[in-house]
């Protein structure tokens, strides 16, 4: 990979990569469509029937996968959070972008989406510490930050060009 997002739950990764992508000229991919792709099954059932120990370790195997291949990576919000994700991702050589926006920003985002078990399962509250929780970690594997709340998607990808 050239590129991987990372950061949290609605922070615009699925929105913002396929853009990216498309203005480099590259390929795009997002962990979670994969994993989905490979388990032949929603994240949000792969949560209910499996649980996320195993979301967890298939999540890894197809994150190593995609690194591997050229292009843009959107991760799923919990992969850069995970300890030996974080090594994998710094040791892969591709850009890696922190994607973040204000508490208020995602609450409003991840209400109107009601597809995510997490969301579903801990609530505006809890996940919102669960974010707290991990910025540190979403901090220590990225090169740059860029944020996502009051620029249009285009301007985002303008942001990250001018990172790189
Ligand atoms: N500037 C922006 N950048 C990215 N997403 C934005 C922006 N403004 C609004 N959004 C909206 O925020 C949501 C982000 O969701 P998504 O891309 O699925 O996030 P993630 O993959 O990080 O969980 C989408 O509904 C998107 O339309
Ligand atoms: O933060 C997390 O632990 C998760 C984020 C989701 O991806 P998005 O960040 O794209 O919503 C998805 O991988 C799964 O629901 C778990
Ligand atoms: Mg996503």
């Amino acid at each position: 990979m050239e590129v991987v997002l990372i950061g949290f739950m609605g922070t615009g990764k699925s929105t913002i990569g396929p853009l990216l992508a498309k203005r480099l000229g590259r390929q795009h991919l997002d962990l979670d469509r994969l994993l989905e792709a490979r388990l032949g099954q929603s994240v949000g059932s792969v949560f209910a029937q499996k649980g996320e120990a195993a979301f967890r370790l298939v999540e890894q195997t197809v994150l190593r996968d995609a690194l591997e291949q050229p292009g843009v990576l959107s991760t799923g919000g919990g992969a850069a959070a995970q300890v030996d994700n974080a090594a994998v991702l710094r040791e892969s050589g591709a850009t890696i972008v922190l994607l973040e926006a204000r508490d208020e920003t995602l609450i409003e985002r991840l209400c109107a989406d009601q597809t995510r078990p997490l969301v579903q399962r801990l609530g505006v509250a809890g996940v919102l510490d669960l974010k707290h929780q991990r910025d540190a970690q979403y901090h220590a594997v990225a090169d740059f930050v860029v944020r996502t709340d009051d620029g249009t998607p285009g301007d985002v990808v303008r942001e990250i060009m001018a990172g790189m």
